[in-house]
């Protein structure tokens, strides 16, 4: 739910890991290639999450991403981008290099020290450590 900013991120990580990924939301970034996602131009309804295992609530509006994490049930993983107490799983920031798949993460703490910490690892890869 939600095609902003935050989404066209999240669901860039998704097409790496050649998910099929549904945007519903009334606006696509310009980020988000219409072409690779199946877009639903309109607002979130209640009924939307039936079938989807993996859902991400990542409307500009508080309230709508709250609706969403609600009206999920417990069998499916929701990550409520704007407030991470109601969600049940976090993202990780992630290193790909040739021979090492690396993933950070601060459980919530911090998500612009992972950020940090990622680019640290990064160069120091690159100098070829
Ligand atoms: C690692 C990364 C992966 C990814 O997004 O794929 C990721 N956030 C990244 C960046 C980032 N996020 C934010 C900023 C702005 C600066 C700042 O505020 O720090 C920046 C930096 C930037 O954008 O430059 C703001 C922010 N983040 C969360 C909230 C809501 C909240 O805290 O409740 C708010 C709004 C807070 C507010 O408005 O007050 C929540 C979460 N963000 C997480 C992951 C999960 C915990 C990860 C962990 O424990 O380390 C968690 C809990 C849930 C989730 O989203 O899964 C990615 C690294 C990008 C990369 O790899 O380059
Ligand atoms: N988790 C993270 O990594 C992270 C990082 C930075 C910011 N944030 C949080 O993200 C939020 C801002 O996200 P953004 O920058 O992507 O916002 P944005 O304004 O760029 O995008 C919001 C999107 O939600 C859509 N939308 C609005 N109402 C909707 C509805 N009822 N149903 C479906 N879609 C709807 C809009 O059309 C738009 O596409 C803030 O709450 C901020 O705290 C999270």
């Amino acid at each position: 739910m939600g095609g902003g900013r935050i989404a066209a991120r999240k669901i860039q990580a998704l097409l790496e890991a050649n998910a099929k990924v549904t945007v519903i939301s009334p606006s696509l970034s310009r980020k988000i290639d219409p072409k690779k996602v199946h877009w639903i131009s309109r607002e979130y309804l209640s009924n939307d999450l039936t079938g989807y295992s993996l859902i991400f609530a990542a409307t500009g509006d508080l309230l709508v991403n709250r609706q969403v994490t609600e009206d999920a049930q417990d069998n499916q993983w929701v990550n409520d981008i704007s407030n991470k107490y109601d969600s049940n799983f976090f993202n990780v920031a992630v290193v790909r290099h040739e021979d090492y798949v690396i993933g950070i993460s601060t459980t919530g703490k911090s998500p612009s020290a992972a950020k940090k910490l990622k680019e640290r690892i990064q160069a120091w890869l690159v100098k070829g450590n």
